[in-house]
């Protein structure tokens, strides 16, 4: 059945958004229901879109953010260097930031500014984009122990950071509304309680961290020095902003929507040709699943090929010291010599793969080609220091590269066990489709990561059986072929 609220304000929503001047929205495409498949609204072609047609334009002023709210010309003082900051480009709040300064990051600004439009209700001159924003959230911040459990050994779930929000929100967000607060709530609006208002700040954090655009400089004015209006950008510094009709999109790692942002107006324009029926789908970048769990609250086929593993360097160790017969004191000896910011803490194994070309296509081979260099590289370092010690145990390079392979070998196959169910099982789970919502979402996630470390471990023994050739001892090293 039509659920005719949220039919109403999506349509009070593009009435809106068309009359804005200098927004365009093509005939060709409209935003519909996608919630029976878990996908809110989305934008839909309803007719044959040839490829780099403008779909839609979304005028400069029509975003949020500090150059176009009340809020920073209400309180200028406390937004003095919000535009700078924030230069990642996840739109997560900077863990450097000092908290005792008062400057908003750009990370910071936008909650306040989203939480001044949400507390002005109908006084918002973005009241129908707001009513189109998410109420509720399947992001990792939103689970519940027992949810976050079904991600087994995923690294994902110690990323979550609901403590850190929390811990923001009460240094840099309440003091200013608490200070502000004949501003923040409009003229005989009810104060929220501390409860409240830390649902409403959770609420408008997740909706920035899976809305809000960098505003990125002109495209086709990146190379010009003149001070652009719209990103105060001097030390490459990127302001966030809440850009209306551009977030209706839905994305994926196979794209076939770009948006442009020009100097007046942000533009979606599609890379390939659309047939009509088809989603208009945006690209977030080479998120693994996790990732895409943790900041957007969904998973996708396509994207489980960026999925990543850590591993963490004290696995690695124990492996070692294991494959080498070491105990720990002969182990911390041997790489005495080495200084402590030499070794990193943990490696993430991936697949090196393009992103979508410029129409947005990707390529079809996924699988993993290379075991990554830094590990095999900090491993080699340890190896060498452990020979200076002990040149019997490592006699030549054949003998390095055995252990070298051995050990990753095994480290992948001890990470792979850290997750309790094997791959099979989840598998037949996934294809009996007898989960649904976060359960089924945690399941893609712990499969892809499984699927990820058995690709690594098909690498390595393949490296360990290149170096023994049909399971023959190896030749003496002067033997070998030297390159
Ligand atoms: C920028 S919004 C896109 C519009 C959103 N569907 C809505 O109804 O407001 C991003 C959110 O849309 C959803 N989303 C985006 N791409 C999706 C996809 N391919 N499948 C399912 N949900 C998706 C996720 O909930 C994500 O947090």
């Amino acid at each position: 059945m039509a659920d005719t609220s949220f039919d109403d304000k999506t349509r009070a929503f593009l009435s809106w958004f068309k009359a804005l001047p200098g927004a365009t929205f093509q005939p060709a495409i409209e935003i519909q229901d996608l919630r029976s498949r878990n996908a809110g609204r989305g934008i839909v072609a309803t007719q044959d879109i040839p490829e780099d047609t403008v779909l839609f334009s979304i005028p400069r002023d029509a975003i949020i953010n500090v150059l176009t709210s009340d809020l920073p010309k209400k309180i200028p003082a406390v937004f003095e260097e919000s535009t700078t900051g924030l230069e990642d480009a996840d739109n997560e709040a900077d863990e450097e930031a000092d908290e005792t300064s008062t400057a908003p990051d750009s990370w910071v600004s936008l909650i306040l500014i989203l939480l001044y439009e949400f507390l002005q209700g109908d006084k918002s001159k973005w009241k129908p984009y707001l009513d189109v924003l998410p109420q509720s959230f399947d992001t990792l911040m939103f689970w519940s122990s027992k949810e976050l459990d079904e991600l087994q050994a995923s690294a994902i779930s110690a990323k979550v950071g609901r403590d850190e929000a929390e811990n923001m929100f009460r240094a840099r967000v309440f003091p200013v509304i608490e200070q502000h607060a004949h501003i923040f709530y409009p003229e005989g609006a009810a104060r929220l309680t501390e409860d409240e208002l830390l649902l409403l700040a959770h609420k408008v954090g997740s909706t920035i961290m899976a809305y809000a655009f960098d505003l990125e400089k002109d495209e086709e004015d990146e190379e010009a020095e003149e001070e652009d209006e719209w990103v105060e950008d001097k030390e490459g510094k990127i302001m966030m902003g809440m850009v209306p009709m551009a977030d209706i999109l839905n994305a994926d790692a196979k794209p076939n929507a770009h948006i442009n942002h020009g100097e007046d107006a942000l533009t979606a324009t599609s890379l390939r040709p659309i047939p009509a029926g088809t989603e208009i789908l945006n690209y977030y970048g080479p998120l693994g699943n996790g990732e895409l769990l943790r900041r957007y609250g969904y998973v996708t086929e396509t994207h489980s090929r960026h999925d990543v593993v850590e591993i963490p360097w004290s696995l690695v160790e124990s492996v070692l010291k294991d494959v080498l017969g070491l105990d720990d004191a002969a182990y911390g000896k041997a790489i005495n010599d080495i200084e402590e910011e030499e070794l990193d803490d943990t490696f993430i194994l991936e697949r090196d793969l393009e992103e979508p070309d410029d129409k947005g296509e990707i390529s079809t081979d996924a699988t993993m080609k290379h075991l990554p260099a830094d590990i095999q590289e900090q491993i080699a370092t340890v190896l060498k220091a452990i020979r200076k010690q002990h040149p019997d145990l490592i006699p030549d390079k054949q003998k390095r590269d055995e252990f070298l392979f051995t050990i990753l070998h095994r480290t992948f196959e001890l990470r792979l066990a850290q997750y309790p169910t094997p791959i099979a099982e989840d598998e037949a789970t996934l294809t009996s489709n007898v989960l649904s919502g976060r359960q089924q979402m945690a399941n893609v996630v712990r499969w892809g990561e499984k699927v990820l470390l058995r690709e690594a471990i098909r690498l390595a023994q393949q490296k360990k059986d290149s170096l023994v050739p049909n399971g023959q001892k190896s030749e003496p090293s002067s033997k070998r072929q030297r390159r």
